[in-house]
């Protein structure tokens, strides 16, 4: 298998009395989907929290590209090529959708907005906004205000951002969330071209998605991973079709 790209290794968290992280280990290798699955509660995005920046762990640490991040911020991650897309849209609402482009592509902290005038004006800057457009098929909504696309364009409009820093590897939070079936494919299909440049781990409750697309599937249960393997061997599985699959799909 090929050197990691992303390596969480022993990671930690409570609330209280609570682990929500408990010794979690996973890796992403170059060209993957890593699907990361498990039921409500299970501590999914408190993981993706610690990945990303804005959660510290208790232990345990998180190296990206072979560079220790565990301590660094969300935006230091972000410019070593950590790319991430949210549960909830973190897009301005008021923007239009190549101003929200632009944005991503100047960084995703709170102080680009002092950068923004200047930033609507720069070449380069559109340049980058626009290709990203492009590969969601957005291009033609750029002066749309992002309050009046439908939900599936603003779930298309975050990839865009999150793409405007050419990642070296994604982390999605239910990017498929709402979407009807035709846009959760369509955009199970990009998924799919886009791991070549970028792996990706996928947090995701929509399960024929999940198995459309991942390469490999972690199941998370728990604050603990009780498998991870091909979509195969986690169907199989039988921990995880009494765990998490139930009755229903076990058949
Ligand atoms: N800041 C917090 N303070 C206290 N408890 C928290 C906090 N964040 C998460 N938790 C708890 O940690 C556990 C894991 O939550 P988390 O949101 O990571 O789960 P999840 O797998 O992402 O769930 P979902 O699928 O519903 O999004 C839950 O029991 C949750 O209530």
């Amino acid at each position: 298998m090929p050197d990691s790209i992303l390596k969480v290794s022993n990671i930690e968290k409570s609330f209280g009395a609570l682990k929500a992280s408990d010794g979690i280990s996973l890796d992403l290798v170059p060209g993957e989907i890593h699907a990361l699955i498990g039921p409500n509660g299970a501590g999914k995005s408190t993981l993706i929290k610690q990945i990303a920046g804005g959660l510290k762990p208790d232990a345990g640490s998180v190296q990206f590209l072979g560079h220790e991040i565990t301590g660094m911020s969300t935006a230091q991650r972000a410019r070593l090529g950590l790319g991430r897309t949210f549960q909830i849209s973190a897009l301005a609402m008021g923007f239009t959708v190549l101003e929200n482009a632009v944005l991503g592509a100047v960084g995703q902290s709170g102080s680009v907005f002092r950068f923004f005038k200047p930033a609507m004006k720069d070449a380069a800057l559109l340049a980058r906004a626009r290709s990203a457009l492009d590969r969601v098929n957005l291009r033609d909504y750029e002066n749309v205000v992002t309050s009046e696309l439908s939900h599936g364009q603003r779930r298309q409009l975050e990839v865009a951002v999150a793409l405007t820093l050419a990642p070296k590897a994604f982390l999605m939070d239910e990017p498929m969330a709402g979407m009807g079936g035709e846009g959760s494919k369509t955009l199970t299909n990009f998924l799919q071209e886009l791991k070549h440049e970028a792996p990706i781990l996928l947090v995701e409750h929509d399960m024929d998605a999940v198995f459309a697309c991942a390469d490999r599937i972690s199941v998370l249960v728990y604050g603990k991973i009780i498998a991870t393997g091909s979509v195969e061997e986690i169907r199989a599985h039988p921990e995880v079709r009494v765990a998490y699959l139930g009755e229903e799909d076990a058949a």
